[in-house]
């Protein structure tokens, strides 16, 4: 019976706790997972440097880890423990739990190792309450002329019930989708659809590369975050719901002047 772990690095370098690395330290096998977010500052060479003794790393994208698990649980079979090291929270915003449930069912053990995930440090950084926030989803890049609606339709959900919707950004192959675009995106399905989700004097938040030192965290609204520079990728966004009078007041501090 061998060990699969799934790692949670954190968002950005100082962010990696003493229990990712112990645990790393202690796989033969490293599956650093480069496709399910990204960091300013973790990479490989940053792991490697950090994990004590020579270790395999692989660099995974989506098909090594969604489309060939096979290739993972191999190396179990075979004896070898393995670790999935993922930027952010491992679990959260990531379909990594399907690889615990075989691993579980070919008779491994399995671990999760917690990271600083950028879903909480995002929440704690917008000053809403945590308590407010519905469902979250992720835009995605349209593909010809197809602009999936599903962000659309969830950020309508949520607002029915007064909550507060995080926003992912697609990331495909090298490209990571910038706040300008989602926002572009989401003003399209809104002259589409005409269900009043989403106008141009709406307030809303976005974070950038958050948990680097050059991270911004801006309330500003829609019109002027179409064209706002809001410096290098990684992007997100929150769609506020109704404001209590705290929230209201809070995120003042982060409102652009
Ligand atoms: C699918 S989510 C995965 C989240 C990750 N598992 C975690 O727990 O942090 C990846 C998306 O989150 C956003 N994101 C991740 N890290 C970020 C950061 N440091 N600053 C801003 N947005 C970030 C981007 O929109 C990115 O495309």
């Amino acid at each position: 019976m061998s060990i699969l772990s799934l790692v949670g690095l954190g968002i950005s370098k100082k962010f990696i706790t003493d229990s990712a690395i112990e645990t790393l330290s202690n796989s033969d096998i490293i599956i650093f997972d480069r496709y399910t977010s990204r960091s300013c500052d973790i990479n490989v060479d940053v792991l490697r440097r950090l994990v004590k003794g020579e270790r395999e790393f692989i660099e995974a994208d989506r098909s090594l880890l969604e489309n060939n698990s096979k290739a993972i649980i191999d190396y179990l079979d075979k004896g070898y423990n393995v670790s999935i090291a993922s930027i952010g929270d491992a679990l959260i915003a990531t379909t990594h739990v399907s690889l615990l449930i075989e691993a579980k069912h070919r008779g491994h053990e399995v671990k999760v190792i917690p990271g600083i995930s950028v879903h909480c440090y995002l929440i704690s950084k917008s000053l809403l309450s945590s308590y407010k926030f519905g469902k979250s989803v992720t835009v995605t890049f349209p593909y010809n002329d197809f602009i999936d609606p599903t962000p659309y339709n969830v950020i309508k959900d949520n607002k029915e019930r007064g909550l507060h919707t995080i926003l992912y950004l697609d990331l495909k192959n090298e490209k990571a989708m910038t706040a300008n675009e989602a926002l572009q995106i989401l003003l399209r399905l809104e002259e589409r659809h005409k269900k009043s989700v989403l106008s141009k004097s709406d307030i809303i938040i976005v974070g950038a590369r958050l948990g680097c030192d050059d991270e911004r965290i801006i309330a500003l609204k829609v019109e002027e975050a179409t064209s706002f520079d809001f410096g290098n990728t990684p992007h997100i966004i929150i769609i506020p719901g109704n404001l209590h009078y705290m929230e209201a007041d809070a995120i003042k501090w982060i409102l652009r002047s």
